[in-house]
């Protein structure tokens, strides 16, 4: 009875608890077994009774992240997106499926009948906000877009258990030249941990699927031998983002060396479009015109011009399905090589570069804006004085053809910027 008042006596303020504590060696122990007991069993239940919760482990990125996935509601969205609904259609994960041109192939992939499921982190490189806005344009024709990283195992372990994809289309990466002077350590966790991982669960999965992935035209760097063509030298990057795109083409070597694995790289030219990456010249230029703020335009030396062989996101769309329809399927199973297996690098290019000046003219003329025009020398940074594909090795194994040339796909550009962001009134950040 004495012990039961005295328990009652306890009050319930865990600070008040400390000086019950001294009456008897005997009630200490008991009280810190049970303390103790409720941490431990806190612990189990924290563990056990989650749904499975990962954290992206990026130390680079401005806010670090949850994503929770699974459960049987979840599983039943996963399946439903990646259904095929033609009968010889095509089961793809795409990764960065919130990005430019994840989004663009993804609607394009569900329009023709494919099953589609996308995943993205969603990181805050760029306003996150058109990120979501690109999800809810795919969500409304079908796709549900997975909220995680690459670099999770477990999750996409779990994605090849629930859907056995033919295709992985492989788009998440960590974009931009100039930014991997600032943070490179997100390079080498997207482009080459990401990818790495990527490859791990697809050369396990059984069976294993195709990968497409995106290069980059900045593997060429210091490259002085135009066009660029697939067989002319990479070796000679000229920022950290070339070098992991560049090292990713090595990887995929490795993996489709020992593993079987089906990989068709495409080094994407400069793409712009609606729905395009606020990081990009065409599109923050855009934005600063109509803001009325100067532009910097960068010139090499002696004034020599600076130029890019943009491609509209139309024709890329064109080339990433062309590149899956022409995959041939991986020969491994379940991590064993059973045969050789397919592997490609493809341009995927407009065939004719650009001066920026003349970007930023035809910026004006449509927007009906003069720009401030700011020139300056081009910075150590990164970017390359000149682009320009060589595609007939595309042209000829993919059918690849661009039509859209530069006036033609800003004048599309430029509506949706002004639509999309309320006629410029509605800043981009
Ligand atoms: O082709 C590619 O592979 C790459 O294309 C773009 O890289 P970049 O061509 O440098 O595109 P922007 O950053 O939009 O620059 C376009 C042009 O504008 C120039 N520029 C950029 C920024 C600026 O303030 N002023 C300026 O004149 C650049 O030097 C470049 O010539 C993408 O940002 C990369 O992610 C992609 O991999």
């Amino acid at each position: 009875m004495k012990q039961m008042s005295h328990l009652d006596d306890i009050p319930s303020t865990p600070g008040k608890f400390k000086p019950y504590f001294h009456r008897t060696r005997w009630q200490s122990s008991v009280a810190k077994l049970a303390f103790w007991s409720l941490v431990f069993v806190g612990l189990i239940f924290i563990f056990f009774y989650r749904s499975p919760v990962s954290s992206n482990p990026d130390p680079s990125r401005r806010s670090l992240r949850t994503y929770s996935w699974g459960g049987p509601a979840w599983e039943k969205r996963v399946r439903s997106s990646a259904r095929v609904r033609t009968r010889r259609g095509f089961s793809v994960l795409v990764t960065g499926a919130a990005g430019f041109v994840g989004t663009h192939v993804s609607a394009a992939l569900k329009r023709r009948g494919d099953g589609v499921l996308g995943l993205d982190n969603f990181n805050d490189y760029y306003d996150p906000s058109l990120k979501r806005a690109r999800q809810a344009l795919l969500e409304r024709s079908g796709v549900f877009v997975v909220e995680g990283d690459i670099n999770d195992a477990a999750l996409l372990k779990k994605l090849f258990e629930v859907v056995p994809f033919t295709h992985v289309m492989h788009l998440a990466a960590q974009a931009g030249v100039r930014y991997a002077m600032e943070n490179p350590s997100s390079y080498v966790h997207s482009n080459i941990a990401g990818f790495v991982n990527l490859l791990e669960v697809c050369k396990s999965a059984n069976p294993q699927p195709a990968i497409v992935w995106a290069s980059s035209s900045s593997v060429y760097g210091l490259n002085t031998k135009v066009p660029f063509s697939e067989k002319d030298r990479t070796d000679q990057p000229a920022s950290l983002y070339a070098a992991t795109k560049k090292a990713g083409e090595e990887i995929a070597h490795t993996y489709n060396h020992i593993y079987g694995l089906s990989l068709t790289g495409l080094r994407f030219f400069t793409v712009y479009g609606p729905w395009g990456r606020p990081d990009m010249a065409y599109f923050f230029f855009t934005r600063d015109i109509l803001k009325g703020k100067a532009i910097s335009i960068f010139e090499g030396v002696n004034h020599g011009t600076v130029a890019r062989d943009f491609t509209y996101i139309d024709d890329i769309v064109k080339g990433c399905l062309g590149a899956l329809d022409t995959a041939e399927k991986s020969t491994g199973s379940g991590g064993k090589k059973r045969g050789a297996a397919q592997l490609r690098v493809f341009n995927l290019g407009n065939t004719s570069p650009v001066p920026v000046t003349d970007l930023v003219t035809i910026l004006e003329r449509l927007l009906k804006v003069k720009a401030k025009r700011n020139i300056m020398k081009l910075p150590r940074n990164g970017d390359v004085q000149f682009t320009h594909a060589n595609i007939s090795s595309a042209q000829r194994e993919l059918g690849y053809k661009p039509t859209t040339d530069l006036q033609t796909g800003l004048k599309k550009f430029a509506r949706w910027y002004l639509g999309y962001y309320n006629g410029g009134k509605k800043a981009a950040s």
